[in-house]
């Protein structure tokens, strides 16, 4: 198609239009059909569960689409046999015209050369456009030519009509921050389309610096395999985690934004169903959870809980006295442990050792044969006194007693708040650090809790014996109701057909059996699968990606892994921001337990968030922190040097609410406080401005940045110096550091700042 007068702008408006106007389309036919489908009513079950299924697609048609409104289409691509590639949200085809492609999902194999097609590896293209829209309006397009030679022999090097100067991602990173991350589609660059499309099947790690696109890549992975494994995974749902709720806000939006809702987003401290972690622990106390001596000391906890009697215990039996002494508790709890079965469910083992026992005792005293010879009693007698013994409710609570049946939680919470306990259970661990783990509190839970009970669940088990049978007894009569329709449409099978007619005619029950139909009425109560997979322990999810990787503990990845059997997970983060004491320096050691060498790295080496100007001073505390490491390359510089401002201890809350004050502009501003100081400024909080700890900063993204105190910072925690690296470089435009403590030598490349009038404040920070 050779270019016409018609400028650049004025003809992909024209097509953009085209596909809006595909899309109202497509929006009206699925909203025509979702109404109808819910007007309908009755019918046989196999109808009502195909009406829910129906509902259920038009409705996520919709959410598709409307997550497909704002840049609907953002590229094309011309390729040198002159195909034209349209690329954006969603794939539209035309129904009128042989199903031809209007536009290429962004994830469809065809639309890979949109994002790796380089001048030396142009792989068929010979222009790449980048067209930017505002509500359905073309607002430029950006051309850049892969192949100049083939592009005007092509007649395709037209003026592309009142383009900004600026690509198309310098302009993405430029923009002011909103508070929300938004997706990337329209400008992923090719180290991080690589891994985005990754077919590795088990363990990636994505290593790379601050703003690399961690975070981003992850997102857009997630969405590019429910994609292309859309069967797989839509039934086994996939699991994102990040390191807390105000980051998994922060992200909320991208995975809607690109049409997928059904993945589950949580941090480790809500992973555990039911539980939501509310209280928080000393450093110590989560270093020492999160590490995998808490696996005997747990075990340890657990086999406490598994009674002898100090002394014999005398229970009465009907008429009888029987008595219950160590040495027959103790074999009936050897025989328990020797099962191998978690607490729980080596428990009927241990009262039936001790029930026999006792049924022993007492066959010995009412069957003796006072003349000698064998007991008088026969099996059926045993066996009778066996079934009352069983269901003597004082015999049964003391033998329960001995080896209760118990829940994770209460097991945590025993343990946690008694001295006692945990002498015996954590001998591992130093007095000092029993002392660090002890807590008065018995209601609520810390984030370093989570995986405990997720290992005690494993080390307690759960005797469902009851709840199956109840549930197969439930499953039978389904079964037969089933069975009870299906007659019912036999019996009403229109009789006056022809034989040999007949197999023309496909009914319901040539289709479907009882147990089929009975399944399909099961899954009648309508949960997503990222609900059902959250509120369930046990769920085992078909993709796993972890963000902040290098935070999780040993215990917290025992607990993911848990999860992954199939170890098919992205892992996302950076070795040198590690915060948290329990937390990874080394991707080799963390999962060579779970996968040996087996896992793929994946580096990205490109900073997108943080200036040069800034980077500069973040490199010389990772230089501290590693003398090798460098940081990655900033992809832009923003001419404003960041400072440092020194002041009186007495003036550092005002002229840090100054600083602030003097932020008008559009965009977010953090500042960044050590732990000690976030009450004193919290109230500075507002839609514009966030008041954070650096743990609380963790993946988050700023236009101007405030550090308050970094010496504090550094004294806070034994990984200070990550959490100073952490909050350096959370700017996308501006940093200034406001301290009335000595400046931390790795932080002596600030620029001085000597002026301490807001107003002077203010021009520094803009860069006047
Ligand atoms: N290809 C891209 N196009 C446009 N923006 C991008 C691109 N890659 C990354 N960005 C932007 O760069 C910023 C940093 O990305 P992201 O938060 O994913 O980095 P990160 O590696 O997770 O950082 P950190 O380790 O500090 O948490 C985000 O605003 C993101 O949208």
């Amino acid at each position: 198609m050779p270019d016409d007068g018609q400028s650049a702008l004025d003809r992909e408006q024209e097509y953009v239009s085209t596909l809006y106007h595909q899309l109202d389309s497509m929006r009206k036919y699925a909203a025509t059909r979702l109404s109808k489908v819910l007007l309908e009513t009755g019918g046989t079950p196999q109808a009502r569960s195909e009406r829910e299924s129906f509902s259920q697609l038009y409705t996520d048609d919709l959410a598709k689409y409307d997550a497909a409104e704002n840049g609907l289409c953002f590229g094309r691509i011309d390729m040198s046999d002159d195909e034209l590639r349209y690329v954006g949200r969603l794939g539209i085809l035309d129904e009128a015209n042989d199903y031809e492609t209007l536009l290429l999902d962004w994830r469809a194999p065809m639309a890979r050369p949109f994002y790796l097609a380089t001048t030396a590896m142009p792989d068929g293209v010979i222009r790449r456009r980048h067209i930017r829209s505002r509500s359905r309006r073309v607002t430029a397009v950006n051309d850049e030519y892969l192949d100049l030679d083939a592009a005007q022999e092509a007649g395709r090097t037209e003026d592309s009509g009142g383009v900004g100067t600026e690509s198309a991602l310098l302009a993405a990173l430029n923009a002011a921050r909103t508070g929300h991350m938004n997706d990337i589609v329209e400008t992923i660059q090719s180290e991080q389309d690589a891994i985005i499309r990754s077919d590795h099947k088990s363990v990636l790690v994505v290593q790379g610096g601050p703003g690399t696109g961690k975070t981003a890549v992850a997102l857009h992975r997630a969405a590019y395999l429910l994609y292309t494994y859309r069967q797989q995974l839509a039934k086994s749902g996939v699991l994102i985690i990040g390191p807390n709720a105000t980051f998994l806000d922060y992200i909320g939006q991208v995975l809607p934004s690109l049409g997928e809702t059904g993945v589950l987003l949580s941090t480790i401290g809500d992973l555990y169903p039911g539980v939501r972690a509310t209280r928080e622990d000393s450093l110590r106390a989560a270093e020492l959870k999160g590490s995998l001596t808490m696996v005997d000391v747990l075990k340890n906890a657990v086999r406490d809980r598994q009674l002898v009697p100090d002394e014999t215990i005398t229970l009465r039996f009907e008429s009888y006295e029987v008595s219950l002494d160590r040495k027959t508790v103790t074999r009936a709890r050897g025989r328990a442990r020797s099962s191998r079965r978690p607490h729980n469910l080596a428990r009927p083992i241990f009262v039936s050792s001790v029930i026999d026992s006792l049924t022993d005792q007492i066959a010995t005293t009412i069957g003796s044969n006072v003349v000698g010879g064998s007991n008088l009693l026969s099996r059926d007698d045993i066996a009778d006194i066996r079934d009352e013994m069983r269901s003597d409710a004082e015999v049964m609570a003391t033998i329960g007693g001995l080896w209760p049946e118990l829940s994770p939680q209460e097991v945590l919470v025993d343990l946690l708040a008694s001295d006692v306990r945990l002498s015996t259970a954590a001998q591992q661990f130093a007095a000092d650090d029993r002392a660090a783990l002890l807590t008065s509190e018995r209601r609520g839970f810390t984030p370093a809790d989570a995986p405990l009970l997720d290992e005690l669940a494993e080390l307690l088990g759960v005797d469902d014996a009851e709840e199956r049978e109840r549930n197969q007894r439930q499953w039978r009569a389904q079964i037969a109701d089933a069975q009870g329709a299906l007659d019912i449409l036999t019996g009403s099978a229109p009789q006056d057909l022809e034989d040999e007619l007949d197999p023309e005619i496909l009914m319901a029950y040539d289709l479907i059996d009882a147990s089929q139909l009975a399944q399909r009425q099961n899954s009648g109560v309508r949960l997503t699968t990222a609900e059902r997979a959250a509120g369930d322990r046990t769920w085992t999810y078909g993709h796993v990606i972890i963000d902040e990787a290098q935070e999780l503990s040993e215990m917290a990845w025992r607990m993911v892994m848990r999860r992954i059997p199939n170890r098919w997970i992205t892992v996302v983060g950076d070795v040198a921001q590690t915060g948290d004491p329990a937390g990874t320096t080394s991707w080799q050691r963390i999962l060579e337990p779970y996968v040996a060498r087996r896992w793929k790295l994946a580096e990205l080496t490109v900073n997108y968030r943080t200036p040069a100007e800034i980077m500069g001073i973040a490199q010389d505390v990772l230089s501290a922190i590693d003398p090798a490491a460098t940081v990655p390359r900033s992809v832009r510089d923003s001419g404003v040097p960041p400072w440092a401002h020194s002041v009186d201890a007495a003036a550092l809350e005002p002229i840090v609410r100054d600083y602030v004050a003097a932020e008008t502009g559009p965009g977010q501003t953090a500042v960044i406080v050590p732990k000690e100081l976030s009450a004193t400024f919290a109230d500075l909080a507002s839609d514009s401005v966030s008041v954070l700890t650096v743990r609380e900063a963790k993946g988050l993204e700023f236009d101007v940045v405030f550090i308050v105190e970094p010496a504090q910072v550094l004294d806070e925690s034994p990984r200070g110096r990550n959490d100073l690296y952490v909050a350096l470089t959370r700017a996308t435009q501006r940093l200034g550091v406001v301290h009335s403590r000595p400046l931390p030598t790795e932080l002596a490349g600030l620029v001085d700042s000597d002026r301490n009038d807001a107003a002077s404040g203010r021009s520094i920070a803009a860069g006047n």
